[in-house]
């Protein structure tokens, strides 16, 4: 099976409400969809969002690191020799782990359909179904508690609240959306790097010490300040998993031997894709460190990869995939099945993915 194209095009899909975060505010999702065709006529299909603001990666840079760099190393290789594409994928081009991300995606999806298993089984196949979370985004606290009670009615019972933006509403929004929810509702927050070390200790122990029962915070503090990390890993009376703090399996490895953070979120846009979410996946085995599997604000076709990763690994204990159901519509036929929080992974070869609905892609 070789490679003979890497064919790129993009889609926007409306949100059903804007996204906001401490980082980035949007109203759709923007995501380049990569189509690898071969030469016994499979087409394995990848995509990555551009999530500027996280990973640094524009619309521009995806197509541009993939048509300069990694199309040129891998055409012609034979999808059968995986291990020497992927690392080609990771190699020919230093950061840029988005298109990465896209690329080894695509791959993965031809190299089950050649062997004719999906991506799950070929990586551990623990089970078949998952539940998401659900984001709420950061707002003043009556609109975050409406929406909230908006996620109860669809059926969520885990929310992922967004903080950060004026730090001194946080407690008050949490005290909302809790009393607007009740006592049975898991409530996880993002920071999305808001706080500084003490003020974050200040508001998660404030919280804790106001019964509002927060499950765990996803990071804190910037991304770089590792030791910052440490200092509210040790102080807070929240758990605390590290997001924007870990991209690569170098990057996890080290928060695990500082022990800065309870938790990691991988992300496949992050980290380059499935090939090194499997090295985390394999340090946090290594070091009893349970995972969140999470996405960007992305369509489809990536989130199902990270579903398949999701349904391979007992290690991925928390699960924030909810791009798609942030969406107003999808465009992507097949894959994963995703019924609000519940979703089955596709039992077809590779990903499982048939394709974009006529007139949602724009070619390049
Ligand atoms: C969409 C997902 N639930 C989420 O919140 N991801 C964010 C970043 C998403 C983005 O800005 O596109 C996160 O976990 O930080
Ligand atoms: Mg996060």
């Amino acid at each position: 099976m070789k490679i003979t194209e890497v064919r790129l095009g993009k889609i926007s899909v409306p949100l059903r409400v804007p996204f906001k975060t401490a980082l980035r505010s949007v109203d759709s999702v923007e995501d380049v969809v990569v189509e690898i065709h071969t030469d016994t006529g499979h087409t394995g299909y990848g995509e990555a969002p551009p999530t500027g603001a996280i990973t640094g990666d524009t619309t521009g840079a995806i197509i541009g690191a993939i048509q300069d760099h990694i199309a040129k190393s891998i055409i012609g290789m034979d999808v059968d020799d995986f291990e020497d594409v992927l690392q080609k994928v990771q190699k020919c081009v230093v950061k840029n782990s988005s298109a990465k991300a896209a690329v080894d995606i695509a791959l993965w999806d031809l190299y089950g359909q050649l062997y004719k298993i999906p991506v799950y089984k070929l990586m551990g196949g623990a089970r078949k179904n998952i539940v998401t979370d659900i984001t709420i985004s950061v707002n003043d606290p009556e609109t975050m508690a409406a929406d909230a009670i908006n996620a109860i009615q669809r059926g969520y019972d885990c929310l992922k609240i967004k903080v950060g933006v004026n730090p001194k509403l946080d407690i008050d929004r949490l005290a909302a959306v809790r009393k607007a929810v009740g006592d049975d509702v898991c409530i996880r927050i993002d920071a999305n790097t808001a706080w500084e070390p003490k003020e974050a200790v200040r508001i998660l122990n404030g919280m804790q010490e106001k019964g509002l029962q927060i499950e765990l915070v996803e990071q804190p503090v910037k991304a770089h300040d590792l030791e910052g990390l440490k200092y509210v890993t040790e102080n807070s009376y929240v758990p605390v998993l590290a997001d924007e703090s870990v991209f690569s399996p170098e990057d996890a490895v080290k928060i695990m031997q500082m022990r800065a953070a309870d938790l990691v979120n991988i992300k496949l846009m992050k980290c380059g894709g499935l090939y090194n979410a499997l090295k985390i996946v394999s340090a946090a085995e290594v070091y009893g460190v349970e995972c969140m599997l999470g996405c960007m604000l992305e369509a489809k076709i990536s989130v199902n990869a990270a579903v398949e990763l999701a349904c391979a690994k007992k290690i991925i204990t928390k699960i924030d995939l909810d791009g798609p159901v942030l969406c107003s519509e999808d465009p992507i036929i097949g894959g994963a099945v995703f019924n609000e929080k519940n979703i089955t992974v596709s039992d077809e070869p590779g990903l499982g993915i048939k394709g974009i609905e006529p007139g949602k892609i724009q070619y390049l």
